[in-house]
């Protein structure tokens, strides 16, 4: 499946590139895209863009999205049963930091992003999502492919 580059306000990793795992925005050019739905997610703005959503679209893919709950929420209300919503959480939060730091996420990062609201909030299903999300707790990566891979073959079947 092609995935969808989204858009952020948030400065890129040392691994990151542009137009490759996000296309990295300023305030002044995220308000020109067409954004579908936006949200604020630590301090940074994120936006999926109808030119991203499109490239998918004219080509027929599938596409995947990696979105925050509330921008799951917006796309389950927008696209119904067309958006397939898988919730990844894990058993043990101290899991989420460790793989942060592992990753090289800055400490100042991570401490920012620990302290967000955000952050909070999506350890947990939300109410809005419960019976339309598939929930995969992501602490072994090999079973986490197994089980994605088998919601993904259901619904290309049906
Ligand atoms: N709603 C929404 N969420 C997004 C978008 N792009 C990224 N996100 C979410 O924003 C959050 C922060 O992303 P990021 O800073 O890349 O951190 P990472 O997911 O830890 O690599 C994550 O929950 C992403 O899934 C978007 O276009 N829309
Ligand atoms: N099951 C797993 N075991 C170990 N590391 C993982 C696992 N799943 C994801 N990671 C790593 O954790 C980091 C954060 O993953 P990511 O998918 O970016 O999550 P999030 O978007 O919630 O920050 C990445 O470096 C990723 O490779």
């Amino acid at each position: 499946m092609q995935r969808v580059i989204t858009h952020t306000t948030r400065l890129p990793r040392a691994d990151e590139k542009d137009g490759v795992d996000y296309h990295f925005e300023t305030s002044a050019s995220m308000k020109k895209l067409h954004l579908l739905e936006e949200i604020k997610y630590d301090q940074f703005q994120y936006g999926s863009s109808f030119e991203s959503l499109e490239e998918g679209w004219k080509n027929g893919h599938n596409d995947v999205i990696v979105l925050d709950t509330a921008g799951a929420i917006t796309y389950h209300q927008k696209l119904g049963s067309k958006a397939v919503i898988i919730f990844l959480t894990v058993t043990h939060i101290d899991a989420l930091a460790k793989r942060m730091t592992l990753r090289g996420d800055k400490i100042s990062a991570i401490r920012s992003r620990l302290h967000s609201k955000e952050y909070h909030r999506d350890l947990a299903l939300p109410d809005a999502l419960k019976g339309i999300a598939h929930v995969v707790v992501n602490d072994q990566w090999k079973k986490t492919k197994e089980q994605v891979d088998a919601i993904v073959k259901q619904i290309l079947s049906k």
